[in-house]
């Protein structure tokens, strides 16, 4: 098993010992481990986070940040993903920039600011896996930028989560459960899925403007079900466009949906409502869009046709006529989430329709997971949900403060993958600590999409006849806690979990 540790944990022979983020050993940080080093050091007394990094260094960075225990073997391991269309307030992710080594997008530095900055500042402060906050900031500190741009998101959030992961197993407790006590969630709640299944704008080579058509089973009984709903519409939808356009229609996009070479918003609607109906969901699903205007937004105007090789500056649409397509397709179709309508500069046409329509509007390029961009939001009333990938802001403290921010203005959450993801299934547990009621993750295709959705059935099967899942409560599923109370991990809840581990 590569991950000898997993959260709900209590493997044979485990020892009592406190994990703590420290020198193991005289190895200095930076230094290389075999893995016979590793066996060792899994038994020695105290342990933790210090072996420094081992990396895939393709676009999509995979930053291990390893950590052994004497009391809890365990490697801890996260990947952190990359987008498509990247909003221009995102967290930096640093990228080497040379043409010759992975087309200029290799992480080397990324690696070494970890191996040679942050592992001996954590190492030398002795934090334990508990102290999520203080990690997180020692982190920031160390960086010191706005954007992260000196240490690189990619590399602050590989170890952000990677010790959030230790931090579940050393308190013998879930993922979920971990992530829902730093951000002081009563509950796990398992989300609505939002399936991606037709894939246009920057995701696929067809004519689409429109990023992507998701369908959400919110009708369903629990997460299992959503599952096979999406899944039988998804195959549904499949039958139907080849049957329509033939076999070269169903190939995939990014994120697993189909991208048939059609143009008109209304043309992949009419798609998905046959599916649905097909499939014998109708009362079961309705549908969201993420328009990803960003990618289209030219002169203060909109050009649905951007990825003709032709430009036409006659062609584009004001901010108003687009309003009037969503409309529409509002009234015409079960549409109840429309995310990116504009720009991410364009906050007066945000204002303008969010005040205008009683659907969820989403945030993503607009308000990048970021504390200062969702209060800005909230005072604007520019949207009423907020998209939350962890890799727009790079610390897992943050991500759990954008959310609360979000959700205690009442504005709805969805947890969101990336176009460039990886097989790590970190945000389906985040997405049910955080009581987000929503998670979008792909569609029912694609190893990377699916492991995050089958991570949720995992969730919902281990907490059992406990599961609640959020249903048609996905803007709202669970009550905000109103006190910025810290984290409930406590060292009663480490004791306990050692006095488990001596049974
Ligand atoms: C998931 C998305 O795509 P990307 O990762 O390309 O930003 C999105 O835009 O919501």
């Amino acid at each position: 098993m590569g991950e000898r540790s997993r959260a709900a944990g209590g493997e044979e022979g485990a020892r009592p010992g406190r994990a703590w983020l420290g020198d193991d050993g005289g190895r200095k940080a930076g230094q290389a481990h075999s893995w016979g080093d590793r066996e060792r050091d899994l038994w020695e007394d105290e342990f933790v986070v210090n072996a420094p990094v081992g990396v895939h260094p393709t676009h999509s960075l995979f930053l291990p940040r390893e950590g052994h225990e004497a009391s809890r073997p365990g490697i801890f391991r996260a990947s952190v993903p990359s987008g498509a269309s990247v909003g221009t307030h995102e967290a930096l992710e640093l990228r080497d920039n040379d043409e010759t080594y992975f087309l200029g997008k290799g992480v080397q530095k990324a690696i070494e600011n970890i191996n040679q900055i942050i592992a001996p500042a954590l190492i030398q402060k002795k934090l334990t896996v508990l102290e999520q906050g203080k990690i997180d900031r020692l982190m920031l500190e160390l960086d010191g930028t706005e954007n992260k741009s000196k240490l690189g998101a990619n590399a602050i959030l590989g170890i952000s989560l990677a010790a959030c992961k230790a931090g579940a197993a050393e308190r013998c407790v879930p993922l979920s459960r971990h992530i829902a006590d730093l951000a002081c969630k009563e509950e796990v709640i398992l989300p609505v899925p939002a399936f991606n299944v037709i894939n246009g704008g920057s995701h696929a080579g067809n004519k689409l403007a429109v990023q992507e058509f998701m369908i959400l089973p919110t009708g369903a009984e629990n997460f299992k079900e959503a599952m096979r709903i999406g899944t039988e519409i998804y195959h549904n939808l499949k039958d139907v466009i080849k049957e329509k356009y033939g076999q070269d229609a169903i190939n995939v996009g990014d994120e697993g949906g189909f991208a048939p070479n059609i143009e008109e918003n209304k043309e992949a609607l009419d798609l998905l409502k046959d599916a649905i109906a097909k499939a014998g969901h109708t009362d079961q699903v309705v549908i969201g869009i993420d328009v990803a205007a960003s990618q289209f937004y030219k002169d203060g105007k909109y050009d649905l046709d951007f990825k003709s090789p032709e430009d036409d500056p006659g062609r584009y649409i004001t901010a108003e006529d687009l309003g009037n397509q969503y409309k529409s397709l509002i009234n015409e179709y079960p549409v109840v989430s429309i995310e990116d309508p504009y720009d991410q500069e364009d906050w007066d046409s945000w204002k303008e329709f969010t005040s205008n329509v009683d659907i969820q509007v989403v945030g993503d390029d607009l308000t990048a997971s970021n504390p200062e961009l969702i209060r800005k939001g909230i005072m604007k009333n520019a949207c009423n949900c907020l998209l939350l990938k962890v890799n727009q802001i790079g610390t897992l403290t943050e991500t759990i403060q954008a959310c609360r921010l979000a959700q205690s203005n009442g504005w709805g959450v969805m947890v969101s993958h990336r176009s460039g993801d990886t097989e790590d299934t970190f945000i389906a547990d985040l997405s049910a600590g955080l009581c987000t009621g929503q998670i979008k993750a792909g569609a029912p295709c694609r190893s990377e999409c699916v492991a995050k959705y089958n991570q949720l059935l995992r969730i919902e099967e281990q907490l059992g006849n406990r599961a609640k899942f959020a249903g048609k409560n996905y803007r709202k599923p669970a009550p905000v806690c109103p006190t910025d109370k810290p984290p409930a991990v406590t060292t009663l809840a480490i004791f306990m979990c050692h006095l488990k581990r001596q049974r």
